[in-house]
Formats: structure tokens, C-alpha cells, sequence
């Protein structure tokens, strides 16, 4: 099979499909251009908004080790299972069964359009600096020209449009020139005693101890990384194969550097309980705070065309997700169905479908941005823990290993890696896990449809276990949220 043939599911590979081979550099700004969306633009307020420095120190450095494991169980996965290439789930599927193989299907693409719903929001909700109408980019106004982008997105798509490389490249230096600025600029008016003020956050009472400080910044922290696990698939354009995993360590430590020293340094200009109110993309109000008004107008200019950069991409990719997952069966056959310019249109019409609704919901429940990114980073947390797992699990079975080969490294970074989703499940507290819940079960019809399309056993009796136990689950936060006793939008 031709490299280009693979029906590989990521951002990564559905950005850019061109023939060019690539040296490291062009690489990791791939790899880089694959993570950053809309996620850093708000981190100033985002990680402040629960958090003092020290846990916001704290929390990068778990975020680094989790992720970085994360980053080498892809790698190897994608040396030991070569064949195994339609992305997170089918490992997954291949590790634990065709039921969690689903689910991590299903949940990948739960994380992908209500990422998008999400973009939509904050796109506006930058906008609203020029046009004040589009408030938090949930008013009615925003909702509007958030359904008119999606839908021109959209048309986009069906009329064949995929992201070209020249585009691509574009895109990344306008998002990643004026984080540069940014940090340029903000280090320089760094201020340390308004940074060391308050340094363990405990002076704000409201913000609790340093450990539940810690953990209201996990689901941010995991936000701005996703798309990470896509960079694998970069290795068909890499002119030298070697050159792939160094591209993404690279482009790795480049984004946790500017990620963290965007929110880092922020506290240096405005203290945690001022941050903690700015509104969002919060890196406009810190730069606007230093320079003036000019600062706030190039944040926000850059966050729209690094948005709309990204929400593209992701829209073909969480389209690309039940359309693979159609065609091998995991999913009902007729998300594989294609246009006659061999677009998933189906399955793009469902997914925006979704998209609109969201954004319906969006507008009466006034669901803001870090409510919708943290749901869609909640929902990717099934195929990363699984996808651990599986690394984990080859490494102490051994298959796929020559005799006498080293499974050490793999078994650490692949516990490493499910250890961190678990701590995020965890971290993640109720309101977003019952959501995702909610948005889980409803699965499970599609789960059978696709099974019996196939003449395939519905469940094993584990499976049944736990598909029995979700819909409890999903029925219970269905009433909590109906009651309002729980509310995560
Ligand atoms: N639409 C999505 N699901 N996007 C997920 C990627 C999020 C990306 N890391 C960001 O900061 O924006």
C-alpha cells in the first residue's frame, strides 16, 4: 500500500497529504501545527482560574510526563503494529475487544466535534473584541455566525477542499509568531514580586489546597496537547524515517515550553485572583495590559485564523474517524459512504449536524469555552488509556517482540500513559465525566447496528457487563443534569 493510501485517523494526516519529503525542521512544525488551536490563547486565565504558580509549575510537570509517555507509546505501537494504522481505537480494539475498540472510536470522535463546538465559541468570542455583540461567543448573534462558518466550513469540504500544505504553513507562523511575541514581550515586564506574591495560591482560600489546585488545571493542560498522537503519521512524509520520532520529541518540548511559559509568565503581569476574571483568549488581556490596545487586537487576530486553521483540520478528522471505523466495521457501514469526490460526506453531514446542535445547546444552557474543551478532552481519555494499555500489555506478553529485546521502556511509558488518563478521569471531577456519560451511552445502539450488520456476537459477557453498567450510568447523570443537581455546560 502506497504511504499516502494509509487510512490513517489524525489531525496530522488528514492537514496534509502532499508528495514533498521533509527534513526534521519542516517536520516538527508539523507536529507543532497539529497541537496548537485555540488552546494556548487562553491559558493565562484558564490555568489561574483554579490555580496558584506552584500548581501551576506542579501541573505542567505531571502533564509533561504523562504526555511524553503517551508520545512513545504511539511511536512504538506504530513500529510494533505497522498494520494497525486507522488510528487510536484500533488499538484499542486490538488490545480489549471490538466493544472498547468502539467506545474509543466513538469517544475520539465525541472529543473531535465537540472540540469543534468549542472553536466555534471561541472564534467569536475573540471576534467580540471588534463587534461587542458576540459577548462570549454564546450570544445569539455568536451562535449564528458560528453555524455560518461551520456550514461554509462545510461546503468546503464537500466541494473537495483538504488543507493545503502551503496554507498549512501559513497558518502555523500567524498562530505561532505572536506566542513568541507574546512571551517575548511579557518576559520583559515580568514582574517578580507580583509573580511570588502569592506563590502556593493557599492567600486565596477559594482556590483550596495546592493538591485540588493541581488538579483543576489537568483537563487545560491535556486540551492544548491533543493532536500529539497524530504525529506519528507524519513518518510517511519524513525524508528520513529516524527523523519522525526526534520531530516529535522536538515539537513536543517546544509546545510545552511556550504553553508554559505563556501561563507562567502571565502571573508576573497580573496577579491570580485579576487573571483568574479576564475574559477569554485571556492571552489578549495580559498582552493588551503591557502594550496597549494593539497587543489585544493581534492575540485575538491570531486566534482567529488559528482557529479556523484548526477547526478545518479537525473537522475532516472527526469525519475521517466513523468513516474508517465504518469501513472495518466497527461502526455502522453507512458512515463509510462516500461522495463522488471521495468525501465522507455522510459522516461529515452527521458530525456538523452534531456540531449545530451543540451549539444550539451552547446558546440556551450559555455554556462557555473551558465547559466544552474540558467535555472534549474528558472524551478522548478512553482511546489514550486504552492505547496505553495495549503498549502495556504487548510489552508484558511480549508479542510483537523479538526474543531477548528490551520491553522495559515500552512497559513503563505504556503504565505511565495509563496511569495519567486514569489520574484524569479522576481529576476531571463528576460534572464532566457524567457528561461524557450522556454522550457515551447512546453508543452502544450504534455498537449493535454495527455488530449485526457484520452477523457479529453483540457482546461477550464483560462486554455486556459493561455496557449495562454505562447506561446506568449515562440514564443517572441524564436525571442529575434534568435536575440540575449536576451541570457541566
Ligand atoms: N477540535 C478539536 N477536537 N481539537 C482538539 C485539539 C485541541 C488543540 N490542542 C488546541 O489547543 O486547540
Amino acid at each position: 500500500m502506497a504511504a499516502t493510501d494509509i487510512p490513517s485517523v489524525s489531525a496530522a494526516s488528514v492537514a496534509t497529504r502532499s508528495q514533498t519529503k521533509l527534513r526534521l525542521g519542516a517536520l516538527t512544525a508539523l507536529v507543532i501545527g497539529s497541537m496548537v488551536g485555540s488552546g494556548v490563547f487562553s491559558l493565562p486565565q484558564n490555568m489561574a482560574a483554579g490555580a496558584g504558580p506552584l500548581a501551576i509549575l506542579i501541573g505542567w510537570g505531571i502533564t509533561a510526563i504523562g504526555m511524553l509517555a503517551l508520545v512513545f507509546v504511539y511511536q512504538s505501537l506504530a513500529t510494533r503494529k505497522p498494520d494497525l494504522d486507522a488510528g487510536p481505537y484500533a488499538y484499542a480494539k486490538a488490545g480489549f475487544g471490538p466493544f472498547i475498540g468502539f467506545n474509543s472510536a466513538w469517544g475520539y470522535w465525541i472529543s473531535a466535534w465537540v472540540g469543534n463546538v468549542s472553536y466555534a465559541v471561541i472564534v467569536f468570542s475573540a471576534l467580540s473584541y471588534f463587534f461587542p455583540a458576540f459577548g462570549d461567543g454564546n450570544t445569539w448573534q455568536a451562535v449564528l455566525g458560528a453555524s455560518i462558518l461551520l456550514w461554509a466550513i462545510h461546503f468546503l469540504i464537500m466541494a473537495g477542499v483538504r488543507q493545503a500544505a502551503i496554507v498549512n504553513t501559513i497558518v502555523t507562523i500567524a498562530k505561532i509568531a505572536p506566542i513568541v511575541l507574546f512571551i517575548g514581550i511579557v518576559a520583559v515586564a515580568f514582574k517578580i514580586d507580583v509573580f511570588s506574591a502569592d506563590f502556593s495560591g493557599l492567600g486565596n482560600a477559594s482556590l483550596g489546597s495546592v493538591m485540588s489546585q493541581v488538579k483543576s488545571t489537568m483537563l487545560v493542560t491535556l486540551w492544548v496537547f491533543i493532536g500529539i498522537e497524530g504525529a506519528s503519521v507524519f513518518s510517511a512524509r519524513a525524508e528520513r524515517r529516524n527523523d519522525i520520532a526526534t520531530a516529535t520529541v522536538l515539537g513536543f518540548f517546544t509546545c510545552l515550553a511556550l504553553y508554559a511559559l505563556v501561563s507562567l509568565l502571565s502571573l508576573g503581569i497580573i496577579n491570580q485572583p485579576q487573571l483568574s476574571g479576564l475574559k477569554n483568549p485571556s492571552m489578549a488581556g495580559v498582552l493588551e495590559a503591557v502594550v496597549g490596545p494593539w497587543g489585544a487586537i493581534v492575540i485575538n487576530l491570531a486566534l482567529v485564523v488559528s482557529v479556523i486553521g484548526a477547526f478545518l483540520s479537525w473537522t475532516l478528522l472527526a469525519a475521517e474517524v466513523p468513516h474508517v471505523a465504518g469501513r472495518d466495521g466497527t461502526m455502522p457501514r453507512f458512515f463509510a459512504h462516500e461522495s463522488e469526490r471521495g468525501v465522507p460526506s455522510i459522516s461529515l453531514l452527521v458530525t456538523n449536524l452534531l456540531v449545530q446542535a451543540f451549539l444550539i445547546i451552547t446558546l440556551f444552557a450559555q455554556s462557555t469555552y473551558q465547559a466544552l474543551f474540558s467535555i472534549a478532552s474528558v472524551a478522548i481519555l478512553v482511546p489514550y488509556i486504552f492505547s496505553g494499555a495495549y503498549a502495556a500489555k504487548l510489552a508484558i506478553t511480549g508479542e510483537s517482540y523479538g526474543t531477548g529485546e528490551s520491553r522495559n521502556g515500552a512497559l513503563l511509558m505504556g503504565l505511565l500513559a495509563t496511569v495519567y488518563g486514569v489520574w484524569l478521569v479522576y481529576a476531571a471531577g463528576l460534572s464532566y465525566l457524567f457528561m461524557c456519560a450522556i454522550l457515551y451511552a447512546p453508543g452502544i445502539a450504534f455498537h449493535i447496528w454495527a455488530r449485526r450488520e457484520n452477523g457479529k456476537r453483540l457482546f461477550h459477557p464483560v462486554e455486556a457487563v459493561l455496557a449495562v453498567a454505562l447506561v446506568a450510568v449515562g440514564l443517572y447523570a441524564a436525571y442529575a443534569m434534568w435536575t440540575g443537581a449536576v451541570s457541566a455546560l
